[in-house]
């Protein structure tokens, strides 16, 4: 007799323009996570967890437990409450449609299945807010995490924390997940920090279901920490109220049905970090102003994802369209892109089996 259940994660585009570091929208991508380790422990020495993986990631992705995002956050998650260790004889299958580096949330997936992870090991049922404040520590902004949790169209802030809590919500990466020397023993990094409670709140907008995305994803890697380094410290007073005016705008125009196109298409414009990112992604000022809602019916808006290199498309209908043109336009710059046309996902779910 084992335990077994399953986690289901999903894919995530986050700032939809405007709202960078604000806003994020669950897709349906999933990474999916089979669990089973057995009810009673079988005698002898403790077994690691022996994990599997399939799908986008899976020739690159570590296989160890003490190495591998998901689980080394399960861990920290089990630790912080007081649980030492993976049960003895567990094994993890993941299956991973989410591709990496390409602005659809694989790393924010990827924590939160670490929490879900810790805490239905740890039998410890922590609410969604506490799950935040985990994944808010490994991941620091919170689009992308909240939106693969909670599902939907959803918008967060961080709160602003008082000192005492501040520090121990800034302790470095390193700390919280530390890299598991080889020759760790079993009481090697049992005290990791704790996060301050209540780091992420959040609301759901509402979506028009008439609404879908078509996530263009070009054929090479951007990792999230490159593409934020390109960004400046300082923005202008002008640039800042272009984006919240817009921001502001689309948070309802997304719930409106019929969704209005010529609100929408200036309302994810941006001017916060597409213009810094053009670099990094040959072909971006021209996928998103060539594609509009007079040459491509049924288009909503256009943005980067996340980001990126991946090309988000909003629209109700013309969705082939929209991305053979986007693959012309980038085919320009030679660069190869794949298309999906996707859902508006649910949030995170555990079944048991
Ligand atoms: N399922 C997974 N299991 C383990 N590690 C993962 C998994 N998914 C992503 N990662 C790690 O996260 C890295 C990608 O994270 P990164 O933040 O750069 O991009 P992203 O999350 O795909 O994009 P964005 O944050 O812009 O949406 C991968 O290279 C890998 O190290
Ligand atoms: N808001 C983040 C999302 C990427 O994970 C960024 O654009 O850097």
């Amino acid at each position: 007799m084992a335990h077994k259940f399953s986690i289901t994660v999903p894919a995530t585009s986050a700032n939809i323009g405007p709202g960078f570091d604000v806003v994020g929208l669950s897709l349906s991508l999933y990474l999916t996570l089979t669990v089973s380790y057995p009810l009673v422990p079988p005698q002898g020495a403790y077994v690691p967890p022996a994990i599997t993986y399939s799908g986008e990631g899976a020739d690159i992705v570590p296989l160890d437990a003490y190495k591998n995002l998901t689980t080394r956050v399960a861990l920290y998650v089990l630790r912080c409450n007081g649980v030492a260790q993976f049960p003895s004889h567990l094994t993890i299958h993941c299956n991973n449609e989410i591709p990496f580096g390409r602005g659809l949330g694989s790393s924010g997936a990827a924590v939160i299945a670490g929490a879900l992870l810790g805490n239905a090991l740890g039998d410890l049922n922590l609410p969604t807010e506490r799950l935040l404040d985990f994944a808010l520590m490994v991941e620091r902004h919170p689009d992308n995490v909240t939106a693969a949790l909670v599902g939907g169209f959803v918008g967060s802030y961080l709160k602003e924390l008082d000192e005492e809590a501040s520090q121990a919500a800034s302790v470095p990466l390193s700390e919280v997940l530390p890299e598991y020397p080889p020759d760790a023993g079993e009481n090697w990094g049992l005290h990791p920090p704790k996060p301050p409670h209540g780091i992420g709140h959040y609301i759901r907008f509402g979506w028009s279901e008439s609404i879908k995305a078509v996530a263009i994803i070009p054929r090479f890697e951007l990792s999230t920490a490159k593409a934020r380094e390109v960004l400046p410290t300082h923005y202008s007073r002008k640039d800042l109220i272009f984006n919240l005016q817009r921001l502001a705008v689309l948070t309802t125009a997304l719930g409106q049905t019929p969704p209005d196109p010529d609100l929408i298409y200036e309302a994810m414009k941006d001017r916060v970090h597409q213009p810094y990112r053009r670099e990094l992604i040959p072909g971006l000022p021209e996928v998103t102003s060539k594609i509009t809602p007079s040459t491509h019916p049924g288009l909503l808006g256009i943005c980067l994802s996340g980001a990126g290199p991946t090309i988000l498309a909003l629209a109700t209908e013309g969705f082939e369209r929209i991305a053979e043109d986007a693959r012309s336009i980038f085919k320009t710059f030679g660069i190869e892109i794949d298309w999906k046309v996707l859902e508006v996902a649910g949030g995170s779910t555990v079944e048991k089996q």
